[in-house]
């Protein structure tokens, strides 16, 4: 059978259970939102396919399981990841504390050298707000990644980051020809 993409970006979310992971990529992928909370059991995914310039790229993004008890899982997917997403949640501070862990768990399982970012959600909710811009600013400019403020519910950003990241992994591989050329 014909392939029928030209380009397969892998994307995965990592981060405490809770934080808005499934929702950001369910955001992304559908452009819906759902506040019932219904707990990642492993491992998911969504698939988005663009299309750059007559080329169509496949977006495949992974949801990871925030809790503990999957993590054996979850790292095992890791590897074949391009992207990585950390993600907390602006009003736990906890989940914010614990990224430093998920870095230590990028560091030993997945492919040197795969592009990161980090994101602080439900930035919607200032009122309830525990870690401040700049905390999350900071810590993103320790590591040398890029960060965003997101909300899957009040949909900021999340077409921004989806974007970045693309870029940062298409000029890591043949795609890149595509994004220069489009400026993108
Ligand atoms: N206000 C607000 N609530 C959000 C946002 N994103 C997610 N939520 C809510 O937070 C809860 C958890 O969201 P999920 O996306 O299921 O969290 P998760 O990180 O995938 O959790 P696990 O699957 O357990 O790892 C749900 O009740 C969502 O409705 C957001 O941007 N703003």
């Amino acid at each position: 059978m014909a392939k029928k993409y030209d380009f397969l970006f892998k994307l995965l979310l990592i981060g405490d259970s809770g934080v808005g992971k499934t929702c950001l990529i369910i955001r992304f992928a559908e452009d819906n939102f759902n506040s019932t909370y219904i707990s990642t059991i492993g491992i998911d995914f969504k698939v988005k396919t663009i299309e750059v310039e007559g080329k169509k790229v496949k977006l495949q993004v992974w949801d990871t399981a925030g809790q503990e008890r999957f993590k054996t899982i979850t790292t095992a997917y890791y590897r074949g990841a391009m992207g990585i997403i950390l993600v907390y949640d602006i009003t736990d501070e906890k989940s914010f504390e614990n990224i430093q862990n998920w870095m230590k768990s990028i560091k030993e399982n997945a492919s040197s050298g795969v592009s990161r970012m980090l994101l602080g959600n439900k930035c919607d909710i200032e009122a309830k707000r525990k870690v401040s811009k700049e905390t999350g600013e900071k810590l993103a400019k320790d590591h040398g990644i890029r960060f965003f403020e997101t909300s899957a519910k009040s949909s900021i950003n999340v077409e921004e980051v989806m974007e970045y990241i693309f870029k940062q992994i298409a000029l890591k591989t043949e795609c890149s020809t595509v994004v220069k050329r489009l400026a993108l």
